[in-house]
């Protein structure tokens, strides 16, 4: 798997503390490297990584300078790059047709003139809609010191009129990577259906992941609108996951011997690292395969998009536990109920699921560093909880408070550093504490890690997933490859997957968000 790791130019996460926006950090010094621009925000000096290397706001068009290099950023690569002379077909999918598509295609493709369901190559979203008129604003995302705006479109996600597969000539195929997710078996579902619809016969399922390319026990799942029509239903992959697996020379290699020209990968970010390396792969063998992504991931930590499928689910699921931290810890004399939720780098399921329940007193997340110990920590505050309110619930994400713990630099098998246990952590030294000042208190610890995950789509993140699905497969039949799906100011767009990918998006502590996160716990800072 390193080897796989080193093929892709996104760098190994994690990467240095920056804001939700994904690309800005303070300054220490004025000088900035040569890959950096930097910007004013909140009165500070920010630089902004990889992004308009050259940019100088005294020069009067460096406005129009950093939106070609921002369009160049965010252009699709398209079958056409590579293969000049491809021709384009009328698209075969067309909804006005009623009768299923033929088999064979004996009478030609399916066609209607009349239909204007297309979406135009040049149509575009807005990726940022607001126009901050001062970097003092709250969460401002500014380009320059005088937060000047700047428009920014993103490619349009949908079926378009020209396609550059022919349906019987595509062997396509899904597969699933990382943890679970709820949605996984929606997504699945959407992109067999809607690949039916073009006409696409030869659809399999890869088994367990990456791993599912080399390992010759296991066999590619034969799938079809019947096979698919009730997985929905519940939560998993049918397909099922795994960490790990070969290198994406031998992926490509196993994809070439299989005939597969159609390729969709569901997983988070080290998933979509694999599946740029494997487009930029099947690019550097001149072969003709569309590579698409769709970001699943629970802990919402891809970047630019409004939010990914199943974290809203996860968000509902998470509340139970809070739920029952609080009716325990409410029922008990000096009650403390603590509930870990997921979340390595990235603490939304812990923020939203705090300001869902309503009921967190505390919540803690990697991204806001605070002291347990000490007249500002988190358990003085909860010895004044006890005595004001006689209980209290704390929410953890898992990748909060690491520097209590010691690291043991453990791996999981894609590379991901394993974390301590943090809610174990708090968990004994709030009872250690209460107990050297004498304080009884009973507390009450939660862990439903997998529970949030495993469960199936709740509904608006099942038609998040059917929208996905769906804008999945009309990309690729579109002659799109190394892109990933998703939505951006609830419209529907296809970014190229280095974009998203670069580092995980995180919660910004001056965000609107988290101070209302703050607002409803009504947590002091603990520093
Ligand atoms: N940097 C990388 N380059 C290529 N493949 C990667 C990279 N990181 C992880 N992978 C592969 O992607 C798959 C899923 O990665 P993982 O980090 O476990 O989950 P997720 O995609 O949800 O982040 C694994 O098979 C892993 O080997
Ligand atoms: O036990 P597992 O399968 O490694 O999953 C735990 C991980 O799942 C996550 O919720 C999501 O991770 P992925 O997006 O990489 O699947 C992490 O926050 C957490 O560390
Ligand atoms: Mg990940």
């Amino acid at each position: 798997m390193e080897a796989l790791s080193r093929a892709i130019t996104a760098p190994k996460l994690p990467l240095p503390r920056r804001t939700s926006n994904g690309s800005c950090f303070p300054l220490a010094r004025r000088s900035l490297g040569p890959s950096s621009s930097r910007v004013a925000k909140r009165g500070r000096v920010f630089a902004c990584q990889g992004q308009n290397p050259e940019i100088h706001f005294s020069d009067p068009d460096w406005k129009s300078k950093y939106q070609q290099e921002f369009e160049r950023r965010f252009s699709i690569p398209h079958i056409t790059d590579v293969f000049e002379d491809a021709e384009p077909i009328r698209s075969t999918f067309c909804l006005k047709m009623r009768t299923p598509v033929s088999e064979e295609f004996a009478g030609g493709y399916p066609s209607d003139e009349e239909w204007h369901g297309y979406i135009n190559n040049n149509d575009r979203v807005l990726l940022k809609v607001i126009n901050f008129s001062s970097p003092t604003s709250a969460g401002a995302e500014c380009i320059d010191p005088n937060c000047t705006w700047v428009e920014q479109w993103v490619h349009r996600a949908g079926p378009r009129e020209k396609i550059y597969f022919k349906p019987e000539e595509v062997k396509a195929a899904i597969v699933t990577c990382g943890g679970l997710c709820p949605g996984l078996n929606d997504v699945i579902r959407h992109i067999v259906i809607t690949l039916e619809i073009y006409g696409v016969r030869k659809i399999v399922g890869i088994p367990f992941g990456y791993r599912g390319f080399s390992d010759r026990s296991l066999t590619e799942m034969q799938l079809s609108r019947k096979v698919v029509q009730n997985i929905h239903l519940s939560g998993g992959s049918l397909l099922g996951v795994s960490r790990g697996g070969p290198e994406v020379s031998e992926i490509v290699d196993n994809m070439e011997e299989r005939g597969i020209n159609m390729l969709f990968v569901l997983g988070g970010n080290g998933t979509h690292a694999g599946a740029n390396a494997i487009h930029n792969e099947c690019r550097k063998r001149k072969l003709r395969v569309a590579v698409v992504g769709v970001p699943k991931t629970i802990d919402n930590d891809i970047l630019l998009m409004d939010k990914t499928f199943g974290f809203d689910t996860a968000v509902e699921e998470a509340q139970r536990a809070i739920n029952s931290a609080y009716i325990e810890a409410h029922s008990a004399y000096h009650g403390v109920g603590i509930v870990k939720l997921m979340g390595r780098y990235s603490g939304f399921i812990a923020m939203h699921a705090a300001l869902a329940s309503g009921q967190v007193d505390i919540c803690l997340i990697p991204e806001v560093p605070f002291n347990l110990h000490g007249p500002h920590g988190v358990l003085r505050h909860l010895k004044y909880l006890i005595e004001t309110k006689g209980s209290a619930v704390v929410c953890v994400a898992e990748g909060a408070g690491q520097n209590y713990i010691e690291r043991t630099n453990a791996k999981d098998a894609s590379g991901n550093n394993v974390l301590g246990d943090f809610g174990v952590y708090i968990q004994q030294e709030t009872k250690k504490y209460f107990k050297e000042i004498e304080v009884p208190v009973d507390v009450k610890y939660i862990d439903p890690t997998y529970m949030i995950r495993a469960i199936r789509a709740n509904a608006s993140d099942g038609i998040l997933c059917t929208v996905l699905g769906q804008n999945a497969v009309h990309g690729a039949f579109a002659g799109y490859s190394g892109i990933t799906v998703g939505i951006c100011n609830t419209h529907y767009v296809y970014f190229p997957i280095p974009e998203v990918i670069s580092h995980p998006r995180a919660v910004d502590p001056n965000s609107r968000m988290w101070h209302r996160c703050l607002t409803s716990t009504g947590q002091p800072d603990f520093v």
